[in-house]
């Protein structure tokens, strides 16, 4: 299926991710999914060129899917979580001119839609003056981004601003579609360090209203009273798209590339000679890290735990190494063009630069999932029917682990939360919280278990055929067809 190259047909989809890891996979794996659905649909994605050097080491996206690059002119996403603000600042201030350059070179047909990410907020003034239609896209909890939307209410109700550390466990219970939550399990943005930030995400989400289309990467029975209460909220068309994530593609191998030799797939083949959801995974997300100090005991802690582990390290590699004891069974291996090392200590653990996620969380040997909640993190581990162990450590991932933990009872924290309960969580606690988690036999687990199952299920029918978020979709190409045909 080619694209069909006839301006009068093509329904041409101009996709603007933010620039972070976190971003750019939905937004990818939505383009993915339409591009899938007829070969009228023909997709620019714009990313920067430093963004391009780390995406052509994946999988090739469909003929139909085409990148286009503006120049490296906000800073390096190697270290960007240093100067967040700074980071944001740039994206905010610097990539709307390059992209209206390149607009203006792209080839005809004229754009149908943009779709952008919702944190951006200067395309839907693109948008605008060009008379091209907007789809913001956001790629987070729908809860979120209504507490967001609904930011005066805390302030009309005294709860901004706040000191966490005394008034943390006060109850919101009036923002719309969302379950009484503690001021502490609100986005990290409302108290502490991270307080001179929250503007972003408000007035990002404030803007929602000027743009045509609203994109929900949420499965719509995961958060349907909120979606419901948004939709009353704000008159923009809203689609929940489902989960966003590259569940298209399992079963396929190109993605782990063919060569395992060069040890791509050699954590596959390692999972493989393990037993039945006895490994634990652990990942800290794509950008961000713990303290020294904590990461130190997290180390020992799931070392003396005796359970097994794959854990993507990142830049930590021989520091794990070191904490984790046992036999060094080195390998190099060749990734993204770049020399990287496996460990395989003592066939208990694996430690590896990074991994394709989707699939180790659904291979069966692995039986948990610790994470720092990110929210695509978060929507993998629900489609591969895991429990989890939570390890936010800021902005939305501190509600994502409450929802996890609590509204949907597939979890347990391992750290606390903000405020008062922020405390260095020692080894002998993650020891005795990491063997109790992978216990398959207690019947705590046995019923956390259980209801990843159910939510399992929730997640394959929503994206099954005729499911909400696959009816969501069609329904989006649909609008945004017959716009184009007017
Ligand atoms: O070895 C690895 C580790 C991660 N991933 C992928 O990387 C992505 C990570 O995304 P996410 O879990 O959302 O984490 P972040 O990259 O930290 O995401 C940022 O963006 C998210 C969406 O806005 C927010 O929810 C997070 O808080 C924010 O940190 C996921 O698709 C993972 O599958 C891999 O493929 N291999």
């Amino acid at each position: 299926m080619g694209p069909n190259n006839n301006p009068t047909t093509i329904c041409h989809v101009v996709a603007m991710p933010y620039p972070g890891r976190g971003h750019i996979n939905p937004m990818m794996n939505f383009c993915k999914l339409l591009s899938s659905k007829s070969d009228e649909i023909l997709i620019t994605f714009v990313v920067t060129e430093e963004w391009l050097g780390f995406l052509s080491s994946e999988p090739k996206p469909p003929a139909n899917i085409r990148f286009a690059t503006i120049p490296n002119v906000i800073p390096s996403e190697i270290g960007r979580a240093g100067d967040l603000s700074g980071f944001f600042r740039a994206i905010m201030t610097k990539m709307e001119e390059p992209f209206e350059r390149l607009l203006d070179r792209l080839e005809l047909p004229k754009p149908s839609v943009m779709i952008y990410d919702t944190y951006m907020t200067w395309p839907v003034g693109v948008g605008n003056r060009r008379d091209i239609p907007v789809a913001s896209f956001w790629t987070q909890q729908v809860s979120v981004f209504s507490v967001y939307y609904h930011f005066d209410l805390l302030k009309f109700n005294g709860h901004f601003p706040i000191d966490v550390s005394e008034r943390g466990n006060e109850l919101v219970n009036y923002i719309p579609g969302i379950p009484p939550t503690r001021i502490a399990d609100l986005p990290t943005v409302f108290y502490g360090d991270a307080l001179k930030l929250v503007h972003i995400p408000c007035e990002a989400v404030s803007r929602v209203p000027k743009a045509q289309y609203l994109l929900l990467t949420s499965i719509y029975e995961l958060e349907s009273q909120t979606i419901d209460a948004i939709k009353s909220a704000i008159p923009t068309p809203i689609y929940s798209i489902g989960p966003s994530i590259p569940y298209f593609r399992l079963g396929d191998n190109s993605s782990l590339s063919t060569d395992s030799q060069n040890g791509e797939s050699s954590y596959v083949q390692w999972l493989d000679s393990q037993p039945k959801s006895s490994v634990l995974y652990i990942s800290q997300g794509s950008f961000l890290s713990v303290s020294r100090t904590q990461m130190d005991e997290i180390i020992a802690g799931v070392d003396m735990s005796g359970v097994r582990f794959l854990w993507v390290t990142r830049g930590d590699a021989s520091r794990i190494k070191g904490g984790c004891g046992g036999k060094d069974n080195r390998k190099s291996i060749q990734e993204a063009g770049k020399l990287y090392l496996v460990f395989d200590l003592s066939n208990k653990g694996m430690l590896v630069p990074w991994c394709d996620q989707l699939k180790v969380l659904c291979h069966p040997s692995v039986g948990g999932f610790w994470t720092h909640c990110g929210w695509n993190s978060t929507k993998e581990g629900v489609f591969a029917g895991i429990p989890f162990l939570t390890y936010p450590i800021f902005w939305d991932q501190v509600p994502n682990s409450k929802a996890i933990v609590e509204d949907w009872k597939i979890g347990r924290k391992v750290r606390r939360g903000m405020g008062e309960e922020e405390h260095l969580v020692t080894r002998e606690e993650i020891a005795g919280i990491v063997q109790r988690f992978m216990d398959l036999e207690s019947d705590e687990g046995k019923e956390m278990r259980g209801r990843a199952k159910e939510l399992k299920e929730v997640c394959r029918r929503a994206i099954s055929k005729g499911g909400s978020a696959e009816t969501a979709i069609d329904a989006f190409i649909q609008d945004i067809s017959r716009r184009r045909d007017r």
